[in-house]
């Protein structure tokens, strides 16, 4: 086994072409293997073995600088660079990250895991390398998914203008998650099939060459024609026209020919883009057949393909999903936008009834935020269906374009909380903070499945401005979702446990963790008060004067930043009323980035227990009280 030999990248270039090829297959045998047990991003891997051995084989990491865009698809530079023994840790809990990790190794320079970002950095690495003299390569590798982010076309304007010295490696599959989308996506595979580029180049290159023999005024003719011919056949002229040398499309699995045009890429002055084509999930037949599924494999049985799914109640974004499609039957107006998740969000049944109604804009969730502001504009009722963290990219859309405006936008938002093994770079932390501040904005968070179809159904029938609602990446909690549809009064909460020792404003699945605590409490002699703070934004003031006067200890539990989560709007209401004196605690994350494992660990790890809040209850209530 030739894998066993490869420690660090030097190890690679002690090998023949034909040993690479080895190495490329036990790479592929390595990886189906590891993930069937962990899980992971098998397609996206499986598509760059044979571009990280070139890589690897070429350059000499980590004084040369690889950087990969997302880094979903860096497992294989991670077998490279000495952390195939971590393997079986993979995305576990202070286990190996499933993404780039400086803490990781020295050959991990660049960090991701949101989309769109690699081309910047290679930008920043190649002017910082400049300026100081340097004589480092910087290699980008981005996929056809992350060319349509609106990040990577800033950087492309930079990149061409400047002419740095850096290699984009341009890893196109076709595929984003789902099949990519887009004119961007279109322009790619025209060049990627069209024949008729590459022979007419062959032929015009082919007269070009013989312009001097043809000698006389006609030669000064073809001349000047010359650029307009080359532009018109040669491919990728629209990367050309910004200002970068465009080479390929080449065979992204051909290893002779990837080596060969690398070292012809690393000659040329200035930016340079390799347009490589691969195959997502290469080399395992269920990934190549189906890569969108097996793009976040769950483990799965190698012989069959059969993944291993969780059983028990439907995952909240199927809840969502099936409410939505409910609700669209109803309300014509409805429109989906997904910014490239379709999947993930839960919206393929939608586009298979709508196909009309359901918009994929690719990984663009600030045009995806915008375009949802003007449909809503013209009478539309779009849902922006979004991961929590991947609306971050679209904040000042949604202050400038929609909150400002007051449009009837309804936010889906899903992975909102902890979201296990993708970690950090994921968490749905923040939008608590960042949505809740802004004016307009109702932001709501059901108690169980069936309170979110509920809340869909309100965010459908609200006509006041902006409407939110988050719900996390876990199963529901077995609820009958028998109930016919009905609205929620905006800005009500509502007693799940009486109690007249303490209280806890319990946020989504806290309240879970909230009635087991009370269940351990009342065993004590503590009776604590349950209620389901469903709604963030705007909170209910009347329960909350009535609290002040019951003068009970109150704790706040969110699975949400700590900064500027629900539990700081809990003390700037009471702070703003005057109302001094009241014993209230506040749990929710942290403020660090809490890293990968499963929600259970990470939960654990920043004390979001029902331990945690029994313990904290018994500190505020009085002692003679814990008897009573
Ligand atoms: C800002 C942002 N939006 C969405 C995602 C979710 N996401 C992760 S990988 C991916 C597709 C990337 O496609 P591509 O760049 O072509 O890589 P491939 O998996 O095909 O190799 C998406 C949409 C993300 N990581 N970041
Ligand atoms: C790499 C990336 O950003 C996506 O693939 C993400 O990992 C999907 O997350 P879910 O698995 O929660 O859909
Ligand atoms: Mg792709």
């Amino acid at each position: 086994m030739l894998l066993e030999q490869i420690t660090q990248p030097k190890d690679l270039k002690q090998l023949s072409i034909e040993q690479l090829e080895q190495l490329a297959t036990e790479t592929r045998q390595f990886l189906v293997e590891k993930l069937s047990v962990t899980g992971g991003h098998l397609s996206s891997n499986l598509g760059v073995v044979e571009l990280t051995i070139a890589l690897h084989y070429l350059f000499n990491s980590p004084y040369d600088k690889f950087i990969f865009d997302v880094g979903h698809q860096s497992y294989v530079h991670k077998m490279f660079t000495g952390r195939m023994d971590k393997f079986d840790t993979l995305r576990k809990y202070k286990g190996l990250c499933g993404f780039v990790k400086r803490s990781e190794s020295e050959h991990d320079v660049w960090e991701a895991g949101h989309s769109s970002t690699s081309l910047s950095a290679a930008m920043g690495m190649a002017i910082a390398r400049d300026l100081k003299g340097d004589h480092n390569r910087v290699v980008a590798v981005i996929g056809d998914g992350a060319l349509t982010g609106g990040m990577a076309l800033e950087a492309l304007n930079h990149i061409g203008h400047e002419k740095k010295n850096l290699i984009v490696v341009l890893n196109d599959n076709e595929m984003s998650i789902a099949p990519n989308v887009g004119a961007l996506h279109n322009y790619l595979g025209k060049i990627r099939s069209d024949k008729h580029y590459v022979k007419v180049k062959e032929e015009v290159e082919y007269l070009i060459k013989k312009i001097p023999a043809i000698g006389g005024t006609l030669a000064k003719t073809i001349e000047k024609l010359k650029d307009s011919l080359k532009y018109m056949v040669v491919p990728g002229v629209l990367f050309e026209e910004l200002g970068l040398t465009y080479l390929g499309p080449i065979d992204g699995h051909n290893l002779p020919v990837l080596l060969e045009t690398l070292k012809q890429a690393e000659k040329v002055e200035g930016p340079v883009l390799l347009h490589v084509v691969t195959l997502k999930g290469k080399g395992y037949s269920p990934a190549e057949a189906d890569s969108h599924a097996w793009h976040g494999a769950s483990p799965y049985k190698i012989e069959s393909g059969q993944m291993l799914k969780a059983v028990g109640p439907p995952m909240y974004t199927e809840v969502f999903s099936k409410s939505l499609i409910d609700l669209a039957r109803e309300d014509s107006r409805i429109v989906a936008v997904t910014p490239a998740m379709p999947g993930g969000s839960g919206l393929l049944k939608f586009a298979d009834e709508f196909p009309d109604r359901m918009i994929d804009v690719g990984i663009a969730e600030q045009h995806a935020a915008t375009l949802c502001a003007a449909l809503a504009n013209e009478g539309i009722k779009p849902v922006f269906a979004v991961y929590s963290t991947f609306l971050q990219r679209a904040y000042d859309q949604v202050v400038h374009d929609i909150c400002r405006a007051n449009l009837n936008v309804i936010f889906a938002i899903d992975r909102a909380g902890f979201v296990g093994p993708d970690g950090e770079t994921h968490q749905g932390a923040y939008d608590i903070a960042f949505l809740r501040s802004i004016p307009n904005m109702v932001l709501m968070m059901p108690k169980d499945e069936d309170e979110l179809r509920h809340m869909m159904k309100t965010a459908v029938e609200y006509n006041e401005g902006p409407i939110a609602v988050r719900y996390p990446r876990i199963s529901g909690l077995g609820t009958s979702m028998d109930n016919p549809y009905h609205t929620i009064p905006i800005g009500t909460w509502e007693v799940l446990r009486p109690g007249d020792s303490a209280v806890v404003l319990a946020v989504g699945p806290m309240i879970s963790l909230a009635m087991e605590a009370a269940e351990q409490l009342s065993k004590e002699g503590v009776q604590l008060r349950v209620i389901n703070a469903r709604f963030i934004k705007p909170m209910d003031e009347a329960m909350l004067l009535q609290l002040a006067k019951d003068n009970l200890p109150i704790i706040t539990m969110e699975e949400g930043a700590l900064m500027g989560g629900f539990g700081s709007s809990v003390l700037e209401y009471y702070a703003n009323q005057n109302l001094y004196g009241l014993r209230i605690k506040i749990l929710g994350i942290p403020d660090y980035f809490v890293e990968h494992g499963s929600v259970q660990e990470q939960r654990k790890e920043v004390g979001l227990t029902s331990e945690r809040l029994v313990s904290e209850v018994k500190a505020l209530v009085p002692r003679r009280r814990q008897h009573a």
